[in-house]
């Protein structure tokens, strides 16, 4: 259980700088971005009759603060991307530089390449000093200009080299690992009495970043996955007994095949890593989707990549550089065990194959992720200003919070039986609740 105490940011110390004398920020709407250090948004606002609003629990508001720690004039920032790639970290980029540069007016911002290893010099990666020309169009392009990567660099090694190149402020874009990269490079900063401020953007395809109603991308990555399930659905209409399976990303949540599910409305069956489901047996999935099949000719199933996987060889799981488990093709073998159990019962099926997995991450941003990138970015730098570090820029009842890394990597965000989304699939697939009936612990 949380203490208020857990939802205080550190800080490098007493601000220093009057940020009205910022002619950037006073010719900006300041009165819809500034902030008193005492605003806060409580965790907590859903409560049943017998239980209390603990109002004591809550977060501090993202924005910009009347006091700076830091003169923006001497200000030298760092980006890095980390992780997965993403549909908006362009946009990430671009507005981190706009609101360095052109508001805050900083000395020099830094783009670190692939990842943190652009910080460890024995990769001799030359980061690349960003200005308008480099950043004004890249928010057309998907993935990242800075490019991305995983794996283990040592946390006094980046220190290192925000020191080595008097970097003042990193901000480290990227998901949960990185959080945790980032809180890392905290500790090692504070033990070293260091004024370097660390503020993370949380980025991640699968939305299961806590904190954050929805993570920049989503909502793109699921109009890619809508498309590829009403294609699905074509197919599947078009050909005798036709079955359109869907891979979708998502290394252990749900969230991309349950909200395209719910945008595509065409969806039979969708499985998730969270719920576990079986194949085998009287009520499983191949004897329900044979039932579906003889009584209405097609299906559509959507599975997340990470479900399933208790069906796979285990020498099959593997771990990718960062430590992350790297899932079997749960799609390829659900495909050959569908049309091995109809070929047994001399059914005809036609089943379609789609796996859009990696198409959906690569995309530019679409409106509402371009917009929110850029929000993010913009309350990221105010942060970073005013001297706060250890935090990553969240998003709680339609305000922007700081949440400590701390708390945000804690705990992942997860669909489960009895959750709202969960409800609403069940539904719109009218797929019996019990195929999937138990809660991955
Ligand atoms: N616990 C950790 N401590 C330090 N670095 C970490 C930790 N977990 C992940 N990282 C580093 O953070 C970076 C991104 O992590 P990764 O898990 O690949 O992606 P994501 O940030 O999208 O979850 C990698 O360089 C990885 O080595
Ligand atoms: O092939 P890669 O780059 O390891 O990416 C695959 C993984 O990345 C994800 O898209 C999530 O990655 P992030 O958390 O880094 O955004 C997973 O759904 C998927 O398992």
């Amino acid at each position: 259980m949380w203490k208020p105490s857990d939802f205080e940011i550190p800080t490098l110390g007493e601000a220093r700088v009057n940020s009205e004398d910022v002619p950037g920020l006073k010719n900006i709407a300041a009165g819809r971005y500034w902030v008193d250090d005492d605003e806060r948004v409580p965790y907590q606002c859903v409560f049943k009759r017998d239980s209390e609003l603990q109002t004591d629990l809550a977060f501090e508001k993202a924005g910009a603060r009347h006091r700076l720690f830091f003169n923006p004039g001497e200000v030298n920032a760092g980006i890095v991307t980390c992780g997965g790639i993403c549909p908006g970290l362009n946009d990430v980029i671009r507005a981190l530089y706009m609101e360095l540069h052109y508001i805050y007016h900083v000395k020099s911002v830094t783009g670190f390449r692939y990842g943190l290893r652009g910080l460890d010099p024995s990769y001799e990666l030359e980061p690349i000093i960003l200005n308008h020309e480099r950043v004004s169009d890249i928010q057309a392009h998907g993935g990242t200009m800075l490019g991305t990567s995983r794996g283990h660099v040592d946390v006094g090694v980046v220190v290192d080299t925000l020191v080595a190149r008097n970097i003042h402020m990193l901000f480290i874009v990227g998901g949960d690992g990185s959080q945790r990269a980032a809180h890392g490079v905290w500790q090692e900063i504070e033990r070293r009495g260091l004024n370097i401020a660390i503020v993370g953007v949380p980025k991640t395809i699968d939305n299961d970043i806590n904190f954050v109603y929805k993570t920049f991308g989503f909502d793109t990555a699921v109009s890619f996955a809508r498309d590829a399930l009403d294609a699905a659905h074509i197919e599947a209409k078009g050909n005798p007994n036709g079955i359109g399976l869907v891979k979708v990303m998502g290394r252990d949540s749900g969230f991309i095949a349950s909200y395209a599910t719910l945008a595509s409305i065409t969806v039979n069956y969708t499985l998730i890593p969270e719920l576990e489901f079986d194949l085998d047996g009287p009520g499983a999935l191949l004897e329900h989707l044979e039932a579906r099949i003889r009584h209405k000719h097609h299906a559509v199933i959507v599975i997340a990549e990470g479900a399933g996987q208790h069906l796979l060889e285990e020498d099959e799981r593997i771990v990718d550089a960062s430590g992350n488990v790297k899932h079997g093709d749960i799609g390829v073998y659900l495909k050959n065990r569908i049309n091995r159990y109809f070929k047994e019962r001399n059914l005809e099926v036609n089943l379609k194959y789609f796996d859009p997995s990696y198409m959906l991450r690569s995309l530019p941003a679409n409106a509402n992720d371009r917009i929110f990138a850029a929000d993010l970015a913009r309350f990221a730098v105010h942060a970073a200003m005013a001297g706060k570090t250890d935090l990553m820029i969240g998003r709680r009842f339609n305000q922007y919070i700081h949440v400590p890394i701390p708390i945000a990597v804690a705990t992942r965000k997860k669909i489960s039986l009895e959750s709202e989304i969960w409800m609403a699939v069940l539904q719109a697939t009218g797929q019996p609740s019990s195929l999937q009936s138990r809660n991955r612990t």
